[in-house]
């Protein structure tokens, strides 16, 4: 990859494509993470400090104090307005209104905690003339590994060409503050989430298998290759297939 070149594009996406929609500048979630370090990063690029806000939000009994420190540093170094707003209270009423939430499993929770962030992220955007920026990266969105209309609602994607391995090194380049780099990737759903763990594989790996499966080779290739294990490959592969309808829109019935 060659990481200049694909800078200046992503830059001038972001340009081309809030320009076209005539809105005053970007909204992104910050969660003290690298993915939503790199695309604010690249939205100040885009479209100065003035017009990008920052929103950090932690949830009070679960978001580890390094993550809102990171999210602080990062939004200081960038020099962009930055708010933070505790998702907890939202989530308790939603919760106490819900009576069978009670007993929800922590996937049916977590996905609640990434749609409150998503409407927080789109009141800012209604309110202010802003599109929400999302930091989706090419592993997670060929995965499936995200939440529906929750950190995957969003306007525009622009690191979504990004192989996670490659947002670390744009990052690297780029210069953010190093601890937000070489932390371990969490959704922070759930208390010791971490992406590696529920993917069952590296991120090293897995862009391994995505880059070869892209390129159409065959299933025994990618394992020899790689060195991934025959289940780890059929988890990849099920992912890639079981949230197909997530990369696409509602489909529509045609009528005659
Ligand atoms: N074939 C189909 N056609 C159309 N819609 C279909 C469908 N199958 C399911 N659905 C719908 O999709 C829903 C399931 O999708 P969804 O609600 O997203 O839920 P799901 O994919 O089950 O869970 C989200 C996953 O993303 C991970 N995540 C979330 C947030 C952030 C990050 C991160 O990396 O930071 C990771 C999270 O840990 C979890 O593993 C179903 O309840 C159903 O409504
Ligand atoms: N506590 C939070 N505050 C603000 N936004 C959040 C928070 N948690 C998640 N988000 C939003 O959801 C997005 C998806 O989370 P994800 O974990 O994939 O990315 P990340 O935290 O930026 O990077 P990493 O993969 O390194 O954890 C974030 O980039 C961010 O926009
Ligand atoms: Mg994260």
């Amino acid at each position: 990859m060659d990481f200049e070149k694909a800078q200046n594009r992503i830059i001038d996406f972001i340009r081309h494509e809030t320009g076209k929609a005539g809105i005053n500048g970007a909204v992104v979630g910050i969660s003290g993470g690298i993915d939503s370090a790199l695309t604010a990063t690249l939205a100040v690029k885009a479209l100065g400090k003035d017009r990008v806000l920052g929103i950090h939000m932690p949830e009070s009994s679960l978001t580890p104090a390094a993550d809102s420190e990171d999210a602080k540093i990062l939004a200081d170094w960038l020099g962009i307005e930055y708010r933070t707003i505790d998702i907890s209270g939202i989530v308790s009423a939603f919760m106490a209104a819900v009576p069978e939430s009670e007993s929800a499993d922590r996937l049916t929770r977590g996905n609640l905690k990434a749609r409150t962030r998503m409407s927080l992220l789109y009141f800012h955007a209604n309110q202010l003339n802003c599109m929400v920026i999302g930091t989706g990266n090419k592993t997670e969105i060929l995965l499936g590994y995200y939440t529906k209309y929750g950190d995957g609602g969003v306007d525009l994607e622009p690191i979504g060409g990004l192989y996670k391995t490659e947002v670390w090194e744009l990052s690297r380049r780029l210069g953010i503050p190093g601890s937000l780099i070489t932390k371990k990737p969490s959704a922070g759903l759930w208390v010791g989430q971490t992406d590696e763990a529920e993917l069952g594989i590296s991120y090293v790996k897995v862009d391994e298998v995505l880059r070869m499966h892209e390129d159409g080779a065959a299933p025994e290739t990618i394992q020899n290759k790689t060195g991934i294990s025959a289940e780890q490959l059929k988890s990849v592969i099920g992912r890639i297939e079981r949230n197909e309808h997530k990369r696409k829109a509602p489909p529509v019935p045609e009528l005659f």
